[in-house]
């Protein structure tokens, strides 16, 4: 095999062999031979097993098909769930049980707060994300919609002294809000300092005064009497107050302030999944060696931005000295966790001797362990964990069995590259209905190793409408957010987490904000997820993360976990509710609404995945909002129209002419860009526009409707057309 090489009866890429032996093996305590023969037994012995697995996940569906075809009309609910009980679909439920994962970091043991996700193959994001624990508030907020742009506000290239006005008073009514000082205000405040280990507040009138709760003064950096950083900490996150009576913001601000810095993006999940594209070996290199670099402390980018030239390295712990004189250090970055891809897909960047794909997710559970096992052996500068943990997040399950299919992995793993059993700590993402209904069963699989339980409401909406592609037209997308099942099956994830003893163990998560630009809506409303019982949510951007820090400090999770913990509703019959119309009454205007939001979409992400390789894209919707899109995104829109096209809501010829039409205002939308190549004019010829063209014709036939297949061999198509 031409650029391969024949190893323990696998055949490995050159290049990636090459990679690990240079790069990832050296200071991992293994060697080479040992290696490649225990990996291949182990690829081996599990392949059969992920095989069984997903024809089971295509039984299921061809079964829960027959039983739609043949119960036509409402959905008789005990019939249904008799029947799902019947073939396994959903499991005899464990007896009450509670995880007792050990060895967590106090990021997701003790605090709560904002997880970020980052496309790891991007070292300049990546790196970003790992150094947006931190974030500078009054950036995040002069940036961004949260301050409004009306009477003389506006953003523009050059600072605006109205705007940074308003930032200020915003920055310092969440001071007073959170770290009041009694009957006055941090806006009259005109010089900070310590005395007898108490942060002393001297008045604009020449008063003295202090917090109203002084433990919340925990640290600061610099001289007692003129400080350059104050740290306070509340619900066991911090904020530290900059003070530089010369900087040029500071030197405007009563007490000097220059910033406030808010800790951010506790945890991030550094994405190899659905936010990037990697269908190659060259591909995987790149996602596993900015890994290594993140993991051994060692990755560095260079870029120009602006007219400067920037070069991002990790950032380094924060240094402060306590009130009574105790010097002490804050993590500097954020707790990195891994995404793994899912059980479906398989990878040409290793073969088996019959020279087939192994299974990627073994793979990647194999190869990005022994790039973690770097930070266990401390072969970095800058420890990820401190409690020897590596966090690895598996998305795409379905039902207990794939679950306890990736704890043996897991298991397997471990004895393989010598790690303490359970170092592999996992985060289950409820994103498939199979495994919404089997969550408890899911959990016991890996009590002994769980980390967090995330609802990843947009991979979960696409499997709610491939599922019942049978039953009938699904309700609009937009609707989808507020119906039935959606609700009922973020409420049961928190029951099952709070029920199984999550709290102290691991986090409670809830999903993305898909809205990378409207800032203010975020502010409105990502607070209700805290309140409906998660101790951490994700963020598409640090920017985001700081601003989203905010809620932690307003809601306080435990409390709302303790009280939520003493109630469990049994929300089966809701989450069961298909979302299918009860009436069809949508206008034609309605339906061609709903056909050119969904293929702007598609069109607008397929586009640059297949043609740039990008994974995760800001993509305008027809009002013209940006969304962030990524695989599970396109997953619900090709979904939405397969599913109206199999119910004749739409015609072939009609989504045709739609896809037509919106490659061309996709083409308009990135005319600017001069990588990008058009669609509207080559549309027999352009790849995009053929894999977004399958996502959507084919799409009743794709596993569980997702579209790493069509996208991975579009992609692969077209790599191989830019080579020749
Ligand atoms: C359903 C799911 O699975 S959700 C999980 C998958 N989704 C994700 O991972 C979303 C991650 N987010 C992103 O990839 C990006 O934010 C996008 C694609 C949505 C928008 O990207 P852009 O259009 O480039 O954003 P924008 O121009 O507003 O901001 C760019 C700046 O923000 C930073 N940035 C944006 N997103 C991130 C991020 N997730 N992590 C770190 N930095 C980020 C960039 O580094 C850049 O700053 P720099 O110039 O200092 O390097
Ligand atoms: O992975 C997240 C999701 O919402 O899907
Ligand atoms: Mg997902």
């Amino acid at each position: 095999m031409i650029g391969y090489v024949l190893i323990s009866n696998l055949y490995v890429d050159e290049k990636l062999f090459e990679f690990i032996n240079s790069r990832v093996l050296p200071g991992s305590g293994l060697t080479r031979d040992k290696f490649w023969e225990e990996f291949s037994e182990l690829i081996h012995d599990f392949i059969p097993r992920n095989n069984k697995l997903l024809k089971e996940r295509d039984t299921l569906h061809q079964r829960i098909n027959k039983w739609y075809k043949e119960n036509e009309g409402a959905l008789n609910m005990d019939a249904y769930q008799s029947f799902l009980k019947e073939i396994n679909y959903i499991e005899a439920e464990v007896t009450d049980f509670t995880v007792n994962t050990q060895g967590i970091d106090k990021e997701i043991a003790i605090q709560s707060g904002p997880q970020l996700v980052v496309p790891v193959d991007n070292a300049r994001y990546a790196l970003n994300a790992a150094n947006a624990r931190w974030g500078s508030l009054y950036d995040a907020l002069y940036g961004t919609d949260v301050i409004s742009e009306d009477e003389g506000a506006e953003r523009s290239n050059r600072y605006n002294p109205q705007r940074g006005k308003r930032v200020v008073s915003y920055a310092k009514q969440f001071l007073d809000d959170i770290f009041p000082i009694k009957a006055h205000s941090h806006t009259e405040v005109v010089n900070y300092s310590i005395m007898d280990s108490n942060l002393v507040m001297e008045l604009g009138n020449g008063e003295s005064t202090m917090l109203s709760d002084k433990a919340k003064f925990i640290g600061y950096r610099g001289g007692r009497l003129d400080p350059e950083a104050i740290l306070l900490k509340n619900n066991h996150i911090h904020v530290e107050i900059q003070i530089d009576k010369q900087d040029k913001i500071g030197s405007e601000d009563n007490a000097g302030i220059k910033d406030i810095l808010i800790e951010s993006a506790l945890t991030t999940i550094l994405d190899c999944e659905d936010s990037v594209a990697a269908v190659d070996a060259n591909d995987k290199i790149l996602v596993y060696s900015n890994l290594l670099g993140l993991m051994k402390g060692d990755l560095s980018t260079s870029f120009v931005k602006g007219s400067q030239k920037v070069t991002r390295t990790l950032q380094s712990d924060r240094q402060y000295v306590s009130p009574t004189g105790n010097e002490f250090t804050l993590q500097g970055r954020s707790l990195m966790f891994i995404r793994n891809v899912g059980h479906l897909m398989t990878t040409n960047a290793i073969l088996d001797e019959n020279q087939q794909e192994i299974p990627e997710g073994i793979m990647d559970g194999v190869l990005t362990s022994l790039i973690a096992k770097h930070d266990i052996l401390r072969n970095s500068n800058y420890q990820n964990s401190r409690e020897a943990s590596i966090y690895i997040v598996k998305p795409k399950m379905h039902g207990s069995k794939e679950v306890a299919f990736a704890n043996e992995l897991f298991n397997r793993i471990e004895e393989m590259i010598d790690l303490d059993k359970n170092t592999l700590k996992i985060g289950v993402m409820d994103e498939e209905r199979r495994t919404t209904l089997n969550l408890k069963n899911c959990i016991y699989q890996v009590r002994e190793r769980i980390a967090f339980i995330n609802t990843g409401f947009l991979d979960r909406t696409g499997d709610e409408i491939h599922t019942s592609m049978e039953l009938g037209p699904m309700i609009r997308k937009n609707e989808m957010k507020t119906s039935n099942w959606l609700q009922s099956y973020e409420k049961s994830n928190v029951n099952v987490g709070l029920a199984t003893g999550l709290q102290g163990h691991a986090q409670i998560g809830k999903g993305m904000w898909a809205m990378p630009d409207l800032m203010k809506d975020m502010l409105d409303q990502k607070g209700n997820q805290l309140k409906a019982g998660a101790n951490t949510a994700w963020v598409p951007s640090p920017i985001a993360a700081t601003l989203h820090a905010l809620h932690y400090h307003q809601i306080n999770v435990h409390q709302v976990q303790r009280e939520l913990g003493q109630q469990y509703d049994d929300v089966r019959n809701e989450i069961l509710d298909v979302p299918v119309t009860k009436t069809i009454n949508w206008t034609p205007e309605e339906i061609q609404q709903e056909l050119d939001n969904n293929a702007q979409g598609i069109l607008g992400y397929v586009v640059r995945w297949i043609d740039m390789g990008i994974g995760c894209s800001k993509v305008p919707d027809i009002n013209n909002i940006s969304l962030m899109e990524d695989r599970a995104t396109l997953r619900i829109s090709s979904q939405h129209i397969a599913n109206w096209l199999y119910h004749d809501i739409c015609t072939k010829e009609q989504v045709m002419e739609t896809m037509k039409r919106m490659a061309r205002v996709v083409d308009k939308q990135n005319s600017g860009d001069p990588e990008y190549k058009p669609m509207s004019n080559n549309l027999d010829v352009s790849i995009a526009f053929q894999a977004a063209c399958d996502l959507v014709f084919k799409g009743v036939d794709q596993p569980n409707g997702y579209t790493e297949p069509i996208l991975h061999s579009r992609r692969l198509e077209a790599k191989a057309k830019i080579k020749h």
